[in-house]
């Protein structure tokens, strides 16, 4: 993978504001299982444009659930660490090495949005800690949640779980920029080795060029977790969503190594012949060509459950379900690495520039992230409080501006103020989550 580059030495600058992590401990990994200390440190990014207000207002909803529910007993001990321009600012590096090296240290951790310009310019910082720390599936629940606008009849029947590929497919960023040296040197080399195929270029001269790798390793390790979820949460079907008819070796080489593993590692068996097969206990594993699934997901949703998708088709098919129940204001995620317990929680939006620095957004994102994050350390009680609290606000109707446009008779809420009304509706009434 590309480095982010560092311009100017460190120690040109001042040193970024360590907090007081004094009584904290590590969060530990052993047999597969995480330990979980009752102060555990967990590093944090604020994140780019509205990310510092998203954050102030996450991290009061975090902190108030964990008092709540375990009265002083337990307490997360946060520790900022940076990317992104505050990074860059502080220390002349877009994503420094101790970041990653905390990241790795304390294996959980939380985001908010990082920036990621168009065209030239640095490469994303989100898919570099995710390639780095090698979390391997973005998880994104979608699910409605009563009140919530919505421009379908019955946004209730949109609840799915996606397992997108996080490492792989063409966000492993080898491209080469049109005109220059490099994509002069590849087209040759490839013109040399394949001349047929160089043919198909329609205008090689003025082409940029980038390459899709698709593993069947990659695909194995992210179908596996999502299977393996699907089975633990009693899903009714699992879906490969994929483009294998046009792209035959890389999303359709994942379409047949997720059905082959789910033969040969959970003991599916075809049904009437294939492609689709049966668990034993019943889950149905299916696949759909992303065209139609984008189609299908707005159509039929109560057909899907469990998605299994490569890296660019996860991203898409994110966004336009989070469309379905409310907004990317309230899409939460977690890029996770099931294996070694690495995980860093993250909203499914951007940074929302044109709204940086009003105290505007939806912190929902980052809010759920965060319950995310608890359940994924076992403080579900903690989460519980979010789910509630979030839930009763908006059954209150006092929301942030995506929500108040779409609802009659609601209150405009700032992001802060929407923060505190979570905090003040948290009544540890169990909630589905
Ligand atoms: N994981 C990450 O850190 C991600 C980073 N990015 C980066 O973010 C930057 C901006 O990307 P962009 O394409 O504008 O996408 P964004 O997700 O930042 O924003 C697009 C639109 O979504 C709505 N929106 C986003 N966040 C919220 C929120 N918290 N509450 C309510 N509504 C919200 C707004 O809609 P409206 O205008 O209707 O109010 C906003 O204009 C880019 O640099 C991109 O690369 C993008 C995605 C993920
Ligand atoms: O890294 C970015 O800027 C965009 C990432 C993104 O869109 C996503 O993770 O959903
Ligand atoms: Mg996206």
């Amino acid at each position: 993978m590309e480095k982010i580059f560092t311009f100017v030495p460190n120690y040109f600058f001042k040193k970024p504001k360590q907090n007081n992590i004094m009584n904290g401990q590590k969060i530990t990994i052993s047999n597969g299982a995480l330990q979980v200390p009752d102060q555990p440190v967990i590093p944090f990014i604020e994140g780019d444009g509205t990310g510092p207000d998203i954050w102030a207002a996450s991290v009061r909803v975090f902190d108030a659930a964990v008092e709540k529910a375990y009265k002083g007993k337990k307490k997360i001990q946060w520790l900022e660490v940076l990317a992104g321009e505050k990074a860059y600012n502080q220390t002349g590096n877009w994503l420094p090495a101790e970041t990653l090296t905390q990241f790795r240290d304390y294996l959980v951790g939380i985001k908010g949005p990082l920036t990621t310009p168009v065209g030239g310019g640095i490469r994303s910082l989100n898919v570099a800690l995710r390639q780095e720390l090698d979390l391997y599936a973005c998880v994104r629940p979608v699910r409605w949640f009563t009140g919530v606008p919505s421009p379908l009849k019955q946004p209730e029947l949109t609840d799915m779980v996606i397992f997108r590929e996080n490492t792989e497919d063409i966000y492993a960023g080898i491209e080469f920029k049109e005109g220059s040296p490099e994509a002069d040197k590849f087209k040759n080399l490839f013109k040399e080795n394949f001349p047929q195929l160089y043919k198909k270029i329609r205008f090689p001269e003025t082409s940029g060029i980038g390459i899709k790798p698709v593993s069947k390793e990659g695909t194995e390790r992210l179908v596996r977790a999502a299977l393996e979820y699907a089975i633990k949460f009693n899903k009714p079907s699992l879906t490969l969503v994929h483009k294998g008819n046009i792209m035959k070796f890389t999303e359709g080489g994942f379409r047949d190594w997720g059905y082959e593993l789910a033969k040969r590692e959970f003991g599916a068996v075809e049904i009437d012949g294939g492609p689709w097969c049966k668990l034993p206990g019943g889950l149905i594993v299916k696949d759909a060509i992303a065209d139609a699934f984008l189609q299908q997901i707005l159509l039929r949703p109560a057909e899907y459950d469990v998605i299994a998708t490569l890296n660019l088709n996860g991203d898409y098919v994110s966004d336009a379900l989070a469309a379905q129940v409310g907004g990317i204001g309230i899409a939460p995620g977690a890029n996770i690495n099931y294996v070694t317990g690495h995980a860093i929680f993250e909203a499914t939006h951007g940074t929302a520039p044109k709204y940086a620095g009003q105290d505007k957004v939806n912190p929902g994102s980052v809010i759920l992230s965060g319950a995310m994050m608890l359940e994924y350390m076992g403080w579900q009680e903690a989460a519980d409080l979010i789910y509630s609290g979030l839930e009763n606000a908006i059954a209150a109707k006092r929301v942030t501006y995506d929500f108040e446009r779409l609802m009659e008779g609601a209150t405009l809420l700032k992001c802060s103020e929407f923060g505190t009304e979570i905090i003040k509706n948290m009544d540890g009434a169990k909630v589905s989550a």
